[in-house]
């Protein structure tokens, strides 16, 4: 295992203490989650199940026997754990590396609390060296790119990625996220966007980020 994994281990061992008695747990995407997973297996008699954010996701936590509910049957997710590509320390999050953000912002927007996961590398001082990932219906991605060009960004196509909900992803480098909230309020009125891969109208409630000094939590 790479240190930053064993980091990304530590940080999502520490989100089981938040996962609730007898309750259905938000579970994210990525590889940081993956470990979050790994670690609910251990206390999976303790909770009713999980709704997840990813058919990969999905497909590991019933691997593990973990029971995942449709979302549309479920009323109350009293916590979230999700990762994060990059997250500033008001807990505004840019997500989407790996193409998940839709789900997760819908379970995200849902949840009583947002636990992020992280190592140390995910926290900077400004939101936008990452590429924020759109998702965008296919037939409007030309038009949204456009959009985002007169923003100052520089589009990329994630070409041959699709989402779990059939769409295509567009990762805007050098975008200018001086007021993350303001853009994704902005962002989000463009016809034929999905979701904009920025967490900052709903951030995380709680950050836990591990380092080699030891794993920290923020809130805010
Ligand atoms: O779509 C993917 C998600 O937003 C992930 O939470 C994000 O990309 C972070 O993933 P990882 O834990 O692999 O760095």
């Amino acid at each position: 295992m790479t240190p930053q994994d064993q980091l990304k281990q530590q940080a999502a061992k520490a989100a089981l203490q938040y996962v609730q008695t007898g309750s259905i747990v938000g579970v994210g995407t990525g590889s940081t989650v993956n470990f979050f997973i790994d670690e609910l297996a251990t206390i999976k008699h303790k909770i009713e199940g999980a709704v997840s954010s990813s058919e990969a996701s999905t497909k590991r936590l019933r691997a593990h026997g973990i029971e995942v509910f449709d979302l549309n049957g479920v009323g109350d997710i009293p916590v979230y754990i999700d990762g994060a590509d990059e997250t500033n320390a008001n807990l505004q999050l840019i997500k989407g590396g790996g193409g998940a953000l839709t789900r997760e912002k819908i379970i995200a927007h849902m949840a009583k609390k947002f636990v992020c996961v992280a190592d140390e590398t995910k926290l900077v001082p400004r939101l936008g060296k990452f590429p924020l990932p759109i998702e965008v219906i296919p037939m409007a991605r030309s038009m949204v790119a456009r959009e985002l060009v007169k923003r100052g960004g520089q589009p990329v196509y994630r070409d041959g990625f699709v989402t779990d909900n059939g769409n295509q992803i567009l990762d805007i480098h050098n975008m200018d996220i001086m007021e993350p909230a303001k853009l994704e309020a902005e962002l989000n009125n463009i016809p034929g966007i999905v979701t904009v891969g920025l967490f900052a109208l709903r951030p995380a409630d709680v950050l836990i980020l591990a380092a080699a000094e030891g794993v920290r939590t923020l809130t805010i």
